[in-house]
């Protein structure tokens, strides 16, 4: 079972120092470092060697420091991943996949790394279950914007037009056992529309999401991590049920309704991810007075 937060997983275009710079400072649970589509061509290269050296000088703490190469069919492809394989990073995330063979490639040019992969075009949806299940693969973040792009879609408040994308991607990583972090919000300085939108990600089970700015992580931290109410029900649940089977019943009521062993698995999982992002919090605190 994961167990490492991910309410928060923001972008960082490598060809920018001083942002790669401000996120040993930023509460994220995730850094998603980028050579891909926030690098523009004429910088790419010389990106992937700042990259390399931020990474190098650490202070990341305790985030998931993810790097994002460029797809393997286009020209920076394979030396991102033969670079990033050795940099000091915590696994690499594959953009534009279209199914399992392009995990296996990745994974011949970066053997023993952890695996992410980008799902972003329609084939990806189509093989979710697939890319879930291959054995370097530890979690899927949903592209909203390439998806829309490929299906020709608008899409509005609530994404009815993502739907079917959004919950196939779900349901393949829980199949597997992997992490899900939801796409990008893109109106950055429009508080109330990602709120909205992190909302309805977290009510689908994802377990975070991806950002493009420092100022929407707070936001994202507070509505992916369990609520004190949430944690104080958990709570309630578990007392209960153990005095119910201490009686010999095998259903406990809580503010009534029915508390079965299901709801302690969940009330358990609660409290494990509660128990992780305090942790989290402890290590940022950590390295910030460092
Ligand atoms: C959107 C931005 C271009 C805005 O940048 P900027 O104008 O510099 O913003 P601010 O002046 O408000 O910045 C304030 C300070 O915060 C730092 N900053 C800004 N953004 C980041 C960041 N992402 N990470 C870390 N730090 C950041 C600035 O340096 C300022 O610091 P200081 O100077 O010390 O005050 C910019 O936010 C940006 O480039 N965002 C990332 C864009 C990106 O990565 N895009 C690609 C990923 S999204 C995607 O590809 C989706 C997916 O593939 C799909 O298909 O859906
Ligand atoms: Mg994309």
């Amino acid at each position: 079972m994961q167990t490492r937060p991910y309410r928060s997983a923001l972008y960082i275009p490598g060809s920018r120092p001083r942002a790669l710079d401000k996120a040993r400072s930023l509460a994220v649970d995730a850094i998603l470092f980028d050579l891909e589509d926030a690098v523009t061509p004429p910088e790419k290269t010389a990106a992937r060697a700042t990259l390399a050296e931020e990474l190098g000088k650490g202070g990341y703490g305790a985030r998931a420091r993810i790097v994002r190469i460029n797809a393997l069919d286009t020209e920076w492809g394979e030396a991102d991943a033969a670079a990033m394989a050795a940099a000091d990073c915590d696994a690499l995330l594959l953009p534009k996949v279209q199914g399992p063979a392009d995990i296996d490639r990745l994974a011949a040019l970066a053997p023993g790394k952890p695996l992410w992969a980008m799902m972003e075009t329609p084939a990806s949806i189509f093989n979710a279950a697939a890319i879930a299940a291959h054995p370097a693969l530890e979690g899927f973040v949903l592209g909203t914007n390439d998806l829309a792009k490929d299906l020709g879609a608008r899409v509005g408040p609530g994404r009815p037009e993502l739907q079917m994308a959004l919950q196939t991607c779900l349901m393949a990583a829980r199949a597997a056992g992997i992490v899900a972090i939801d796409g990008v919000f893109n109106a950055f300085k429009d508080e109330d529309g990602l709120t909205a939108e992190c909302q309805q990600g977290r009510d689908m089970g994802f377990d975070g999401k991806s950002l493009v700015h420092p100022a929407q992580v707070a936001i994202a931290n507070g509505i992916f991590g369990p609520s004190a109410e949430e944690i104080e029900l958990a709570e309630r649940q578990i007392a209960a049920f153990a005095e119910a089977e201490a009686e010999g019943q095998g259903v406990a009521v809580v503010d009534g309704k029915i508390v079965e062993n299901l709801h302690v698995a969940t009330a358990r999982a609660i409290l494990t991810r509660a128990e992780a992002i305090r942790a989290m919090d402890a290590a940022a605190n950590t390295s910030a007075g460092d």
